[in-house]
């Protein structure tokens, strides 16, 4: 069965958001023994305050595979993507997609990622930070357009991201000879025999499928990249499959695959596997206090009970769509039940979930992209990755929890702040404002919502659900 759906099926302990720096990196059985590794940290302005981006900040600590370079070498930080050395035909892509100068991570990353002999890389910076250009220019910059094989591979969780990822690839690939194939469900290659293109995207059990029978031809990969890799690396769900690919790749000694992991949360004990996964790996990481972005203002209301949670919904319909909105729940079906209900009370709404149609869910996602649908209530599916600048409200209808990861989990009520971070990261992109609810409507749920509030180290507000008034003006002042 493939996994790669709505639960991340992510063994993470609920508190265990990654280890602040600057603790060092704990030594990993795959690195070579020895001291510390050297780490510097630094703080710059990410995102300039252009447009309707605001400034923002964040440290992030850099640790270099080389223990001998300095880590804050001018060399390991580029403040124009003309200096990287890219190609014309990139550069205009870049251009093209509105970027003028690098993001934080990708100022920190692409020097790393793109220097010779490749070096793996496990990069982890907040939701929406522009980590996506980061991997993709780096496959696009690797493969050999001349040259008619795969020689970079993407994985992801989900079908949605897969194929933004890709769309991602085209934009920025477009002056460029790249071809590219899908390896997600109900997506194969007409031509099933054998795959020519240079990059392939997808999810893992489809990507293991193409490449046993040899559909794919990986003797050319070089570069092989995990987005959301704290989630793909799981041990007890996608782990397993993504392990799968890997043991498939070329193991010349004298050529190996860059292996690229990044994410916005790497919990302390998928770290480990990590490390052993991208060996000896060029770092940068998050401090744990700044796993979530300033922009997204995080409030709470508490209902009186899961019928209240529904009325609640239906009264902040105004507010749901003055921009876009995701309404996330635990299950399926409560997705599929309020999107119901809402829609016979004349609301118009979209749900989204894994057990539509491969067909059905690419034309939601696609129609929630376009603004035809302004409200989406969904499952974890889409928890991750998904990039929808418009989306500035996100509603937690259920709190994510331990348990909805999978049967190993099955007794654990604890948050799930990982996901947490993830779901609130769909606003607030790029420096972007945006506003978070989440529904509380028992001493339980209120408990695991305190969780989250001090795993994040950040305030969660309350707004009254009886005052429709100041719950306009709090929200529209959050989004000023
Ligand atoms: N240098 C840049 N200049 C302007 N916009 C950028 C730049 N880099 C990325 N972006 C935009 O920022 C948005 C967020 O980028 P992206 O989706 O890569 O975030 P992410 O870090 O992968 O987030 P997540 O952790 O949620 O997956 C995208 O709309 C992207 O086009």
């Amino acid at each position: 069965m493939q996994k790669d759906d709505d639960g991340f099926f992510n063994p993470a302990a609920a508190t265990a958001v990654p280890a602040a720096a600057p603790v060092p990196v704990p030594a990993d059985a795959a690195e070579p023994a020895g001291s510390p590794k050297p780490e510097q940290k630094e703080a710059t302005p990410d995102v300039e305050p252009e447009g309707d981006l605001i400034k923002s900040s964040f440290e992030v600590t850099v640790t270099l595979a080389d223990q001998q370079l300095d880590p804050n070498s001018p060399l390991f930080s580029v403040k124009t993507f003309e200096e990287l050395g890219l190609s014309e035909d990139l550069l205009k892509g870049i251009y093209d997609m509105g970027f003028s100068k690098p993001s934080k991570i990708q100022e920190r990353a692409l020097p790393l990622l793109l220097s010779n002999p490749a070096t793996n890389m496990i990069g982890q910076s907040q939701s929406g930070t522009g980590k996506t250009a980061a991997f993709v220019l780096t496959m696009l910059s690797r493969v050999d357009f001349s040259l008619q094989k795969p020689q970079a591979i993407c994985l992801a969780p989900s079908r949605e991201l897969a194929r933004q990822i890709m769309s991602v690839v085209i934009t920025m690939g477009k002056y460029t000879n790249v071809q590219t194939e899908y390896a997600i469900k109900d997506n194969l290659p007409r031509d099933a025999s054998s795959i020519t293109a240079q990059i392939i995207v997808g999810n893992p059990g489809t990507m293991i499928d193409l490449m046993r029978r040899k559909v794919l031809d990986t003797s050319k990969v070089k570069v092989f990249v995990l987005d959301e890799a704290d989630n793909m690396l799981d041990q007890d769900g996608l782990g397993d499959q993504t392990l799968r690919v890997k043991n498939m790749l070329p193991r010349s000694p004298a050529n190996p695959v860059q292996i690229i992991l990044f994410s916005a949360t790497f919990p302390d004990h998928v770290r480990a596997f990590a490390n052993k996964f991208a060996p000896n790996a060029n770092k940068i990481e998050l401090q744990k206090e700044e796993l979530s972005v300033d922009s997204i203002r995080q409030f709470y209301m508490d209902c009186r009970d899961e019928e209240h949670k529904y009325d609640i919904l239906v009264s902040l319909y105004s507010l749901l769509t003055i921009g876009q909105s995701i309404i996330f729940c635990k299950r399926r079906d409560t997705a599929d039940r309020i999107s119901h209900r809402m829609t016979a009370e004349g609301h118009k709404v979209a749900s989204l979930h894994g057990a539509k149609d491969a067909n059905e869910r690419d034309a939601i996602i696609d129609r929630f992209r376009e603004g035809k649908e302004k409200v989406l209530i969904t499952t974890n599916v889409i928890a991750r990755g998904i990039d929808i600048l418009q989306v500035n409200m996100v509603v937690n209808y259920d709190l994510p929890l331990m348990n909805d990861r999978g049967p190993s989990s099955a007794d654990d009520s604890r948050p799930d702040v990982e996901t947490y971070i993830h779901r609130i990261g769909r606003t607030g992109r790029f420096g972007r404002k945006g506003i978070s609810i989440n529904f509380v409507h028992d001493k339980r749920t209120w408990l695991q919502m305190e969780a989250i509030e001090k795993a994040l180290g950040r305030k969660i507000v309350r707004i009254e659900t009886n005052d429709l008034d100041d719950m306009e003006e709090k929200m529209k002042k959050a989004l000023k």
